[in-house]
């Protein structure tokens, strides 16, 4: 099966390399080329833009940072767009928001391609170890024919009907998470300042009710300062934001994650950004008497 990859960042680089080593043929474009070259070594051909990999290929797959990346890729000069037409699939697997999902969506279905969105859940060792969650909605034909690829990629593929409740839906669960690391953090910290051993607050969390792979995978890192970027914080933010919007179009009050944005913003206000979205245990520890 031939496929197409837009973009190479942390995560489209593991997947398409998945992807190759499972015996897909993947032809390969980054905004910044040079990004291509390892994925050629593994056997991935390159296309110089967008509309170049729609050409050649039936199914295009895109993993983009964020809303404006995700529409720049499709609406722009020798963009998706320009090649997209029926007997194409073009399946956006970058978190946005439900609104950027469907006007992407109206553009592709108006030039007869079919579309799926397919956010995932699970982070860079998710990823390269095809293991991710990916929560599909759009085009039912177009993911059924997806299979193959999302079996390579996942552990499951939900389908969760129309266009925008996958974004909606990976929105939630970033936007717990996010929250989730807010409060791990303050605990950190709390026990650390209290006279307890942050250690032995790590080992009783991970035996309790509360126990996640979160907690125990990222931890010990965070104690040590270590926040090498798996989930950048920059993208983390954008989730909080973009889930704080959903949430004030459906009147839900979200007091916590509204607390956990304003941490993440202040961390990206002071160059966190690139880091891992643990990194948002620095600022925390910063506030002192
Ligand atoms: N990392 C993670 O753990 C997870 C991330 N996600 C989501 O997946 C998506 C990708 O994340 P990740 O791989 O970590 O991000 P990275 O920041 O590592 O990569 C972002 C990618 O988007 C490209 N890009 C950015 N802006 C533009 C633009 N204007 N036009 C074209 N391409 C652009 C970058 O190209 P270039 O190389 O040229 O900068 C790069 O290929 C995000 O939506 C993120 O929220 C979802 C689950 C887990
Ligand atoms: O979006 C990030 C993740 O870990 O899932």
């Amino acid at each position: 099966m031939e496929v197409g990859f837009l973009g190479l960042g942390i995560m489209g680089k593991a997947m398409s390399m998945n992807l190759l080593k499972n015996g897909f043929k993947v032809t390969v474009w980054n905004r910044t080329l040079s990004k291509c070259n390892e994925l050629v070594e593994f056997g991935a051909s390159i296309g110089e833009t967008p509309a170049q990999v729609v050409k050649k290929c039936r199914l295009t797959i895109a993993m983009l940072s964020d809303p404006a990346a995700a529409l720049s890729v499709v609406f722009d000069k020798d963009g998706v767009l320009e090649q997209i037409d029926s007997g194409k699939g073009y399946i956006d697997m970058s978190t946005v928001d439900p609104e950027t999902s469907s006007k992407i969506s109206q553009a592709i279905t108006s030039k007869g391609g079919a579309f799926l969105e397919a956010p995932v859940s699970g982070s860079k060792q998710p990823a390269e170890t095809g293991q991710l969650v990916i929560l599909a909605a759009g085009d039912k034909g177009l993911y059924e024919e997806s299979i193959p690829a999302f079996d390579v990629l996942g552990k499951k593929s939900f389908f969760l009907g129309q266009v925008g409740n996958g974004a909606k839906m990976k929105l939630v669960v970033n936007m717990i998470m996010g929250s989730m690391m807010n409060a791990f953090s303050e605990g950190l910290v709390l026990s650390e300042r209290s006279g307890l051993n942050p250690h032995d607050l790590l080992d009783i969390l991970d035996l309790g009710g509360i126990a996640n792979p979160m907690f125990r995978g990222k931890g010990p890192a965070m104690l040590k300062s270590n926040h090498s970027p798996a989930f950048p914080l920059k993208h983390q933010q954008k989730d909080m934001r973009l889930a704080l919007a959903l949430g004030d179009e459906n009147a839900v009050s979200m007091p916590v994650a509204a607390a956990a944005n304003e941490s993440f913003k202040k961390a990206r206000s002071m160059g966190l950004g690139d880091l891992d979205f643990s990194a948002v245990h620095e600022i925390l520890k910063m506030t002192k008497d």
